[in-house]
């Protein structure tokens, strides 16, 4: 009796997501209930981005055989052929509604931090060209890990994300829970990193915040696998109409 105890108390203890002596482990949440909905959520998807709601991913989004990551920075490679120069950034940037000013500023930030990075040989390109097929190689630190290193795209890193900071609304960020992620992902004098998140989540923010400046976990999701850049060049055009 007292061994099956032991057992049963070793059990729950080997899957716990909070630890007394660590605070911060009771405030920011884990979920145990992911695998309700989703097949092994912590199993990084080279192709797709699922969460809880969208098991199969984004629907109707082509993944072209390409990463996720591939898939993120493609929408931006307008002529489709592997390679994004920085007037293809800047003219995706303001088919997304962005204006010519910030449009710049992005491109220039965008191409001085990641070209290097994804060029094939170690010779620097006089274009500050990115390569798509090397995109992983210019991840960086004190993000979010829903990317792995090879640029594929693990739910469960997402959905902590949600369960860790969305405290004012369920699977919503306003901008404050979003800065407070941002400011918890940092890794120890990773300048370049805090730098490259903050303008990320922010350029994001500033994207796809809905009326009440929340940001939504499907907006995130869809960041992820670029369709939501598809779907705001469209909004722009007017060819749809806005996610419900
Ligand atoms: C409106 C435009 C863009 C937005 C809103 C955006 C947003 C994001 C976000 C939120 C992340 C996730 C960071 C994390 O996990 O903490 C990310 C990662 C990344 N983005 Fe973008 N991005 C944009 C454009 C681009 C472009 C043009 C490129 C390159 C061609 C690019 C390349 C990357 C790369 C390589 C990562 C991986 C960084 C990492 O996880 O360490 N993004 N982006």
């Amino acid at each position: 009796m007292a061994a099956d105890q032991g057992q049963q108390q070793a059990s729950s203890e080997s899957m716990a997501t909070v630890a007394e002596k660590a605070p911060i482990t009771v405030e920011r949440k884990i979920r145990n209930d992911l695998e309700t909905k989703l097949p092994k959520p912590y199993m990084p998807r080279a192709m797709i981005a699922p969460d809880m709601e969208n098991i199969n991913g984004t629907w109707g989004h082509k993944h072209s055989n390409m990463s996720v990551l591939q898939q993120h920075a493609a929408f931006f490679d307008q002529d489709n052929d592997g390679i994004i120069y920085p007037s293809e950034t800047f003219r995706g940037f303001r088919a997304l509604g962005f204006n010519p000013v910030a449009s710049f500023i992005f491109m220039v930030l965008v191409h001085g931090a990641m070209s290097y990075a994804t060029l094939p040989t170690w010779i620097p390109s006089p274009f500050f060209a990115i390569h798509i097929e090397n995109i992983h190689r210019a991840k960086h630190g004190s993000d979010s890990g829903t990317y792995d290193t090879e640029g594929r795209y693990i739910p469960a890193n997402l959905e902590n994300i949600f369960s860790k900071y969305a405290r004012t609304v369920p699977d919503k960020l306003t901008f404050k829970e979003l800065w407070h992620m941002t400011q918890a992902n940092r890794d120890a004098f990773d300048f370049f990193g805090w730098i490259a998140s903050k303008l990320e989540w922010g350029v994001l923010y500033l994207l796809a915040k809905d009326e009440n400046g929340y940001l939504a976990k499907e907006a995130v999701r869809r960041c992820f696998d670029g369709s939501l850049f598809e779907y705001c060049s469209k909004l722009q055009k007017g060819a749809v109409s806005k996610m419900g």
